[in-house]
């Protein structure tokens, strides 16, 4: 399996140095010699003395970034402003931003989409709240909803921290499936105090996408607002995760040619993400799953504290086996991480049956480097999208909204999420399959179309979807 390197990052440093004492070849090469590459040279001012720079370097790293740094500040007569990336530029200032759809030209426009006019069309929903779908953003918004305490896998990291992600979340829901999202960072950990402020802001949504709230309280949070609300509420870390899962598991069995109810499956991090691939891949027909967290296998003769785990025991493990999870991993055919960087070792993989299939979904920095897997592994995966076959919620979440929004559904349950994950395994054909290629792109253009389709299908199977009508045309083509 051929992987890139790892993807290299550009920082640009401003600097400042004497004219009298350094030249800027002392400059390149420290920069040089410390393994960085100089891509691009801006002089921002320059008097006799001194002279200001941005220099734009690219490295590997944010190790290497940080040795380069010390390399400039050893030079005397070297004076650094600031150093700023690219990543951090594209996040200045927030990724999104609200644009009205009508210009507000003259009075007359004024006076209909604001006071008064805007006054009778109130009324009119006051009168049928369903109208609210028809008058106002509802049918197209989705709330992107956080307390940070599970971000990435950056952990209780707070609502402020939690932002860049969920505006990012709100950009790939627009940019992918046309549906407006709105990050919402909430400033509590409360369960109770959640489950209130989410169905108090409910009325101008018509979803809700729980993001990167921990287990097990995010379980609670869901349950509730599931029942207490009549629109979609869709924890993605569990079903937007579990889903891509199972449809990168569909495709990378069929090039091991092996069958879902004969394969063992080893899980790590029995947490949000955990639990609802364990549960997805059962209803699949998996029949020996084996979860396995920071003290280990989970089991039936221990009495585990947290209640989810004391039910996943029960329903996971038929064997029952115990110990750590180089003890548990020998002659798994599958490995699901979803719990924390580089606790998958070589000697580990080197334990599996036959041609290992490793997802390892942590992000930022997955449960083993797949540089390091490659010459053991017959499938390798991640959650990146720097490596081939990224399992990533991405190819989920857009399409599953668009399709529920498009028929109103007040739910999206087990059949609807079934459907998308076939439907996402669908888009590789027999003829494209292979080892590096088990899952498409999310830039591959019939994910969210493809998705759409069988999830509307399955609401209207299932008796979820509200309209009269079943949606047909693409998901950018407006709705009625
Ligand atoms: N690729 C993807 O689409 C997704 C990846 N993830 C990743 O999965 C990880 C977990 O996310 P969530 O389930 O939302 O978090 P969570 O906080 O609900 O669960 C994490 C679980 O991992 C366990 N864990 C932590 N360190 C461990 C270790 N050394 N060994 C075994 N278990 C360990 C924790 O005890 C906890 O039970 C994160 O890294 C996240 O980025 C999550 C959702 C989607
Ligand atoms: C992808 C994602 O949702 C996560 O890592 O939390
Ligand atoms: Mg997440």
């Amino acid at each position: 399996m051929a992987l890139p390197s790892g993807a290299t990052m550009n920082i640009t440093i401003r600097l400042q140095y004497e004219k009298d004492h350094v030249s800027f070849s002392d400059i390149a090469a420290a920069i040089g010699k410390a393994g960085g590459d100089i891509v691009g040279i801006d002089v921002i001012s320059s008097s006799k003395v001194h002279t200001v720079r941005d220099i734009t370097v690219s490295a590997l790293d944010t190790k290497q970034c940080d040795l380069i740094i010390a390399a400039l500040k050893k030079i005397q007569g070297v004076k650094i402003i600031h150093v700023s990336d690219r990543t951090f530029w594209m996040h200045i200032g927030g990724k999104i931003e609200t644009n009205s759809k009508i210009p507000i030209k003259t009075r007359d426009d004024l006076s209909r989409v604001y006071t008064p006019g805007v006054a009778r069309v109130c009324k009119a929903i006051a009168e049928d709240p369903k109208k609210a779908y028809s008058l106002t953003i509802k049918r197209n918004t989705v709330a992107v909803i956080s307390d940070g305490t599970a971000v990435l896998g950056l952990g209780n990291i707070g609502p402020y921290a939690a932002m860049p992600v969920m505006e990012g979340k709100a950009m790939l829901f627009k940019q992918f499936a046309g549906v407006d999202a709105f990050p919402i960072c909430l400033d509590t950990k409360d369960t109770e105090e959640i489950i209130q402020i989410v169905k108090a802001i409910a009325p101008a949504f018509g979803g809700i996408n729980l993001e990167d709230i921990s287990a097990p309280h995010c379980f609670e949070i869901e349950r509730r607002l599931k029942e207490e609300l009549d629109i979609p509420v869709f924890h993605d870390d569990q079903h937007g995760t579990a889903v891509v899962l199972l449809a990168g598991l569909l495709n990378a069995l069929k090039i091991v040619g092996k069958k879902l109810e004969d394969i063992k499956v080893v899980v790590t991090g029995i947490g949000a993400a955990g639990i609802a691939c364990t549960k997805i891949l059962l209803a699949a027909g998996v029949r020996n799953i084996i979860g396995v967290d920071r003290h280990g296998a989970i089991h039936r003769d221990e009495k585990y504290d947290n209640p989810y785990w004391q039910e996943y025991a029960q329903i996971t493990n038929p064997d029952n086996e115990k110990g750590s999870l180089s003890e548990v991993i020998a002659g798994a055919d599958v490995f699901i991480g979803v719990s924390a960087p580089g606790i998958l070792k070589v000697d580990d993989v080197k334990k599996m049956a036959k041609d290992p299939i490793v997802f390892a979904m942590a992000n930022p920095v997955p449960e083993i480097d797949p540089e390091l897997a490659e010459p053991y592994v017959r499938v390798m995966a991640t959650g990146r999208s720097d490596y081939p076959n990224q399992i990533n919620n991405v190819l989920c979440f857009p399409g599953i909204f668009r399709g529920a929004l498009d028929c109103r559904a007040k739910e999206i349950n087990e059949e609807m999420k079934l459907a998308a994950a076939k439907a996402i395994a669908s888009v590789v054909t027999d003829d494209e399959l292979s080892e590096t290629y088990i899952i498409p792109s999310v830039f591959n253009n019939k994910v969210v179309e493809r998705v759409r389709q069988a999830v509307i299908e399955a609401a209207y199977r299932t008796g979820v979807a509200r309209k009269d009508n079943i949606p047909l045309g693409g998901y950018m083509g407006e709705q009625k």
